[in-house]
C-alpha cells in the first residue's frame, strides 16, 4: 500500500505541509521535505497532535465546532467530517457500504481493486463509528431538529428505486432522474451534508453514495474496462500458483568485447549437451540447461534491443551480463550499457572475457567498473565478476552457475497453468510463412491453436517452433517459441496476450490496430521542459531523468556535478547517462525509456537521433554554456522557464570543399542537404558532432552574385565572420530565433 505523504497528510488536515513537517521535527521524526513518506507510527502521531482542537470543546454544539473549524479539502472528507456531526448519515452510509456491490464487465483484477479501493473509502467512516459511537446517541436526539430547521416540501412522490447504477459520475440532475426526485431535492440533501453543489454539477462515488444512502437506495458502480488495453486484461496470480522459472538474459558491453562469441560458445557448449541431434535455429533466443535448470538468453546482443524493447513497455530481461575484454579494459559502450541495465533495474553481471590473451587485465577492468559503482564482492562490493575465455570455453560453466545462483536470489517465478501472456523478441514477414514472430513466454503456457493478440496484430497460434527448430505443441515461462498464424508483422517488444475465443481476439486486434491508427503520433506525453513544472505540481514528477552528452569528459563532469547541485522542493535531478560525442539515436532510445531530457553541450544530435527525437517527442536541449543550462533546468523547475525566443534550425550545408583567397579568409564551397541558409541566420560550424564555432555568415553567394538565402539541394559559397578554420567535411547548420509563446 502506498505510504501517506507529508504534502498528501498536510492536505488532509487543511494545513500547511511545512506545519506538518515542524510537527514532525518537533517529534523528532526525520523528514526531508513535503514529499517524504510518512511511517504509520508518524500518521498516528501526527493524529494525536492535530485531534485536541476538535476534542476540546466536546459539549459544544456540533455545528458550531464544526463551523469553526478548517474545511476539510476533499469531499469525501467533507462528508466524514460531516458524519461526525450527523450520526443518521453514518449509519445510513454504513448500509450502503455492505450493499454496494462493485460489478466487473471483464476481468478479475479491476473488480478486486475496485472492492479493494471501495473499501479504503470506507474505512474514514468506520473508523469515524467507532470514535463517536458516544456521540451518535447524542446526535440522534439532535437530528429531528435538524430535519425540522429545512422542511421537505410534502408532495406526491414517485416510487423510489431499490438500486440505482452508474459509471464514473453523475450530475445532479442525472441522479435525481434515477431516484425519481427532483433536483432542488438532491441539492438539498447535498446542503444537508455539507456540500453546496449545482444542478449540473457532476457527483464523485462517494457522494452519489452518501445521497443514495438517504434514501436507503443501494449503489453499484460499473466498471468499464478498456479491452484494447493488453496490460488491464493480464490478471494478477495467487502467490500459491507461482513456481520458479527459468532467468531471462541480455548480454551487452563494448564492440568486439565478444558478445557474439560467448552467446555461440554458450549455445554450442549446452544447448546440444541434452538435446542430441538439435540443430539450433536462430530465433532471436534460446534456452540452455544448467544443473537441471533452464537459463534464456536474448539472442540478440546489444543495448539497443535492450533498450528498444523497454522504450516499448517491455520488461524482458531478468538479469544483464556485461561483457568487458581484459585486455581493453572499460570502454565507452561498456558504461552505456551499465547505465541502460541501471535505468531498467536489472542486476548486472561482469563477464571478464578474453582471458586468454597474454595481455588480459582482469584487476584493470575490476578497477575501472568500480568507477562506474560495480564493486566486485572480493573488494567489499556486490557484484559477481566471472573471468572466461569465450573463446576456449574456460570459466563458461561457473558464468552460467553465477546466473542460477542470482536467479535463485530474486526468485524469479511464473505460473505455467494460465492463458500465456509475454513479449515479441523479433519478427519479420516471410515469404512462405506469413507473419513469423518470435515471442517469449512470460507467463503461462502457450499452446498451438491459442487465439491471441500480439500488439496490434491478432490471430490463432498455426506453428510453433522452439530454438532447436523443433515443432512444440505448447511452451511454458520464459521459454521463447517461434509462431506463425498472425495476421501482419508486430513489432519486438510488442506484448502478446491469449484469449479465450478467437472472436475476442479479433475485436481487440482490430480495435488496438485502429487506435494505434488514430494516435499515431499524435501526443504522447513525454517530460519537457515546458511541462515539467506543471507535471511536478501534479506530484507526477519526482526525478528529472537527464541524460547529458558533451564534447569533452571535463565539461561532461562538470556539468553532471552543477546540475546535481540544483535544489528545488518537491524535484531532484538524476542523470542517468553522461557521455562524449554526438547525440545518438541510443541516447534518444534511453531518453524514451527513461523518460529523460537531452541535453548537449557543444554537441548535436545526428541524423537519426533528431529523427528518433522528433518521432519519439524527447525534448533535446541544445547549450553552449555551462551556467545557461543549470538557469534552464533550474527555471523549469520552479516553474519560471520564460525565454520569449527560441532558437529554431532551418538547415543545414555541407562543407565540399574550401578556396582560401585573401583579404576575404576560407569560403566553404557548400551543398544545402537539409531546409534553407538565409544570410541574416545564425551559423555553427559542426565538425564531427562537435560545435567547433558559432557566429554570424559574413556572404552567402550563389556563383558570384550575392543571395539572401539558398534552398536545398544547391550549392553555395559561404563566409564566416571572424572566422576561416573551415574544413572539407564541416556541418554548417543555420538558424534563427523566433518568438514562441509559453503553452
Ligand atoms: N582471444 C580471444 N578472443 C576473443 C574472445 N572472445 C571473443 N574474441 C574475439 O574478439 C573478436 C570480437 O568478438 P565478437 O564476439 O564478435 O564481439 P562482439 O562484442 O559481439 O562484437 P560486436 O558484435 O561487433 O559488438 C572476435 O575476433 C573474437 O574471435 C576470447 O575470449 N579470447
Amino acid at each position: 500500500m502506498n505510504k501517506l505523504r507529508v504534502y498528501e497528510y498536510a492536505k488532509q488536515q487543511n494545513v500547511p505541509s511545512k506545519d506538518v513537517i515542524n510537527k514532525l521535527k518537533e517529534m523528532n521524526i526525520e523528514v526531508n521535505n513535503h514529499m517524504t513518506a510518512l511511517e504509520d507510527s508518524a500518521v498516528k502521531k501526527l493524529n494525536e497532535s492535530y485531534k485536541p482542537k476538535e476534542e476540546k470543546k466536546p459539549n459544544a454544539g456540533q455545528k458550531q465546532a464544526a463551523d469553526i473549524q478548517p474545511k476539510p479539502s476533499s469531499t469525501l472528507e467533507k462528508y466524514q467530517a460531516e458524519a461526525d456531526e450527523n450520526t443518521g448519515s453514518v449509519k445510513k452510509t454504513e448500509k450502503i457500504q455492505k450493499k454496494t456491490v462493485a460489478k466487473p464487465v471483464i476481468g478479475k483484477k479491476t473488480a478486486q481493486e475496485s472492492q479493494k479501493k471501495e473499501s479504503k473509502v470506507f474505512k474514514g467512516n468506520n473508523n469515524n463509528n467507532n470514535n463517536n459511537r458516544n456521540r451518535n446517541n447524542r446526535n440522534n436526539k439532535q437530528r429531528p431538529q435538524q430535519r425540522s430547521s429545512a422542511p421537505v416540501p410534502k408532495r406526491k412522490e414517485k416510487e423510489l428505486p431499490s438500486k440505482i447504477t452508474f459509471t464514473e459520475s453523475l450530475t445532479v440532475a442525472e441522479l435525481a432522474k434515477k431516484l425519481h426526485r427532483e433536483p432542488s431535492e438532491i441539492i438539498k440533501k447535498l446542503f444537508m451534508l455539507g456540500v453546496m453543489a449545482t444542478i449540473n454539477q457532476s457527483l464523485e462515488k462517494d457522494a452519489i453514495e452518501l445521497v443514495a444512502g438517504e434514501y436507503n437506495v443501494e449503489v453499484e458502480e460499473e466498471i468499464l474496462v478498456d479491452i484494447t488495453d493488453l496490460e488491464a486484461l493480464v490478471t494478477n496470480d495467487d502467490e500459491a500458483n507461482l513456481i520458479e522459472r527459468p532467468s531471462v538474459v541480455t548480454i551487452m558491453g563494448h564492440v568486439d568485447h565478444g558478445k557474439t562469441t560467448l552467446l555461440d560458445s554458450i549455445r554450442n557448449t549446452k544447448v546440444t549437451e541434452g538435446e542430441a541431434g538439435g540443430i539450433t535455429q536462430h530465433i532471436g533466443a534460446y534456452q540452455v540447461a544448467v544443473n537441471d535448470k533452464k537459463i534464456t538468453f536474448l539472442d540478440t546482443p546489444g543495448h539497443a534491443a535492450f533498450t528498444t524493447m523497454r522504450a516499448r513497455g517491455a520488461k524482458v530481461t531478468d538479469i544483464t551480463i556485461l561483457v568487458v575484454a581484459a585486455d581493453d579494459g572499460v570502454m565507452p559502450q561498456t558504461i552505456e550499457a551499465i547505465n541502460h541495465a541501471k535505468a531498467a533495474e536489472v542486476p548486472i553481471i561482469v563477464a571478464v572475457n578474453k582471458m586468454d590473451k597474454p595481455a588480459a587485465n582482469p584487476d584493470r577492468v575490476m578497477q575501472e567498473l568500480t568507477e562506474h559503482g560495480l564493486v566486485p564482492e572480493s573488494w567489499g562490493g556486490d557484484t559477481i565478476f566471472a573471468p572466461i575465455s569465450a573463446k576456449t570455453g574456460e570459466g563458461i560453466d561457473s558464468l552460467l552457475e553465477m546466473i542460477l545462483l542470482v536467479g535463485e536470489v530474486e526468485e524469479y517465478k511464473a505460473n505455467p497453468n494460465r492463458k500465456a501472456v509475454g513479449t515479441v523478441i523479433e519478427a519479420q514477414l516471410d515469404k512462405g510463412r506469413g507473419s513469423v514472430a518470435t515471442l517469449l513466454v512470460q507467463n503461462g503456457n502457450l499452446k498451438v491453436g491459442d487465439p491471441i493478440v500480439v500488439g496490434n496484430s491478432f490471430g490463432r497460434v498455426r506453428a510453433m517452433v522452439n530454438d532447436l527448430g523443433r515443432r512444440v505443441k505448447e511452451a511454458g515461462p520464459s521459454t521463447p517459441v517461434e509462431i506463425t498464424g498472425l495476421n501482419e508483422v508486430p513489432q519486438a517488444g510488442d506484448r502478446f496476450i491469449v484469449f479465450e475465443d478467437e472472436k475476442t481476439a479479433r475485436q481487440v486486434g482490430e480495435a488496438r490496430a485502429q487506435i494505434q491508427l488514430a494516435s499515431q503520433r499524435s501526443e504522447k506525453s513525454r517530460v519537457t521542459l515546458d511541462t515539467l513544472f506543471e507535471q511536478m505540481q501534479q506530484g507526477e514528477m519526482k526525478e528529472l531523468n537527464i541524460i547529458l552528452k558533451a564534447d569533452v569528459q571535463g565539461s561532461a563532469e562538470a556539468l553532471a556535478a552543477s546540475l546535481q547541485k540544483i535544489e528545488v522542493e518537491g524535484a531532484k535531478i538524476k542523470i542517468i547517462h553522461n557521455g562524449v560525442g554526438a547525440i545518438t539515436e541510443s541516447d534518444i532510445i534511453l531518453a524514451t525509456a527513461s523518460n529523460a531530457i537531452v541535453i548537449g553541450f557543444n554537441v548535436r544530435p545526428d541524423v537519426n537521433a533528431k529523427r528518433a527525437a522528433e518521432s519519439e517527442n524527447v525534448d533535446v536541449r541544445l547549450h553552449r554554456i555551462i551556467y545557461k543550462v543549470i538557469e534552464e533546468i533550474e527555471a523549469a523547475m520552479k516553474g519560471m522557464l520564460d525565454p520569449e525566443f527560441e532558437e529554431k534550425i532551418i538547415g543545414q550545408a555541407e562543407v565540399r570543399t574550401t578556396f582560401k583567397v585573401s583579404k576575404v579568409g576560407t569560403i566553404a564551397g557548400s551543398y544545402v542537404t537539409d531546409g534553407k541558409i538565409t544570410r541574416d541566420s545564425g551559423i555553427r560550424l559542426i565538425r564531427q558532432g562537435v560545435v567547433i564555432f558559432e557566429g554570424e555568415i559574413d556572404a552567402l553567394k550563389r556563383f558570384k552574385d550575392d543571395v539572401k538565402e539558398v534552398a536545398q539541394n544547391y550549392e553555395c559559397g559561404i563566409t564566416i565572420k571572424n572566422f576561416n578554420d573551415i574544413k572539407e567535411g564541416d556541418v554548417v547548420e543555420a538558424f534563427v530565433m523566433e518568438e514562441v509563446e509559453r503553452k
